[in-house]
């Protein structure tokens, strides 16, 4: 089933929540509403669902106006950030509650409910559990149950709203995973919410950006990361290192720091932004650069080192100053970064913006041009 959102618009107050907003949720794929918290991802969601209506606009699935539709009328699964489980029930009850509430004619025969439930159990991997209360469950455990109660109905959208986001790091990575398995099986057409880029890049088959009631930008993950459309989208869906200077000649240079950006025709200010993998660290300058940078903190994050690093003599863009650049344990064991250190951040590939509402161009510094002598490290 599609969900089509057609310009809907919704105020609380003299607040605007969500401004003309326009969607398209494909069939069977796994969408995340990413965004800022008060960016209006609930909000839509809910509206979605037929929880909250909308001031104006139109919501369709599969073609059919839905606007107007009571919820429990719309066939949706609904997973909330805080299990929302029934304490006095067990397992098996809360599993089985959506099915028990259903009108007599659709109702299924207590077998068949019990049947379901025994299947919903082994899917998600608790059928030991059954008989347990909600309190004598883990965090994840009771995410696990509030799942399969919302798709006993066997529902063809469901609706997540942080369903992960009481949980710690490591139970939430083994849940996104166990998810992703599940809805690769089931094909419902999902809606995830969350504000955590990790997840939605991830997790999801599509991610639509949201920032103040709009919807800045949707694209599959790796293209949305590879090519944002805005700062905001670029600054939002990861760390980010800025070089902000001005144009000359086909170098852009801030006090001592320069970099060349070839085939780049602009003249005046511009932002040269870097994501921490498309920068190498050197102890040299390159003949395309010279940032020079002095390593303020080395820390080992899993199968990366982060390089955190101050720039020396020019200012990098926001209050903090600090670039960071990802390096592997092998770069890491060769050239033993240390605090204090001088390094020169040498970009690879770059994305400048130029104008207020431009897209950012890219741009490639060919390697194979670069002498051999940056190509080392240390
Ligand atoms: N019932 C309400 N009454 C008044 N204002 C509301 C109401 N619901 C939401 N808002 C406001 O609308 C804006 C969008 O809220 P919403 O919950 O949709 O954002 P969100 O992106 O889901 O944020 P979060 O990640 O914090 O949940 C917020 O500024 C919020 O304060």
């Amino acid at each position: 089933m599609t969900i089509t959102v057609d310009g809907i618009n919704k105020r609380f107050g003299k607040f605007q929540a969500l401004n003309n907003v326009s969607l398209n949720i494909p069939e069977g794929k796994l969408t995340a509403l990413l965004g800022p918290s008060g960016s209006g991802k609930t909000t839509l969601l809910r509206i979605i669902a037929g929880l909250e209506s909308a001031d104006s606009g139109r919501v369709s699935f599969s073609g059919k106006d839905v606007t107007k539709l009571h919820v429990r009328d719309r066939n949706i699964g609904f997973v909330f950030q805080h299990y929302a489980l029934f304490r006095h029930m067990t397992v098996a009850q809360n599993i089985a509650f959506g099915l028990d509430s259903l009108p007599r004619k659709q109702r299924p025969s207590k077998a068949e409910i019990q049947k379901r439930v025994g299947e919903l159990l082994e899917m998600i991997q608790l059928p030991h559990l059954a008989n347990r209360f909600p309190a004598q469950l883990s965090g994840g455990q009771k995410q696990r149950v509030a799942l399969a109660r919302s798709i006993a109905t066997q529902p063809k959208i469901l609706l997540l709203d942080e369903p992960f986001g009481a949980l710690d790091a490591k139970v939430r990575k083994d849940l996104r995973r166990w998810l992703r398995n599940l809805h690769d099986e089931f094909h419902f057409t999902s809606i995830f919410v969350t504000h955590d880029q990790e997840e939605a890049l991830e997790l999801s088959d599509q991610v639509v950006v949201m920032s103040q009631g709009n919807v800045e930008q949707v694209n599959e993950p790796t293209e949305l990361y590879a090519r944002p459309d805005s700062r905001f989208v670029f600054d939002f869906l990861g760390q980010v290192n800025v070089l902000s200077g001005d144009i000359k000649h086909g170098t852009l240079s801030q006090g001592s720091a320069w970099v060349t950006v070839p085939d780049i025709q602009h003249q005046g200010t511009a932002q040269l932004y870097l994501r921490p993998h498309e920068v190498r660290l050197a102890t040299a300058p390159a003949a395309h650069a010279n940032l020079p940078l002095r390593i303020e903190a080395v820390s080992l994050i899993g199968s990366e080192v982060r390089v955190e690093l101050r720039p020396e003599g020019w200012a990098s863009e926001g209050s903090d100053n600090i670039w960071e650049v990802g390096i592997s344990h092998a770069e890491f064991n060769q050239q033993r970064p240390t605090r204090g250190d001088l390094r020169y951040a040498i970009p690879e590939v770059g994305h400048l913006f130029t104008g207020k509402d431009t897209q950012p161009a890219t741009v490639n510094w060919d390697e194979a041009k670069l002498s051999p002598r940056i190509r080392l490290i240390n």
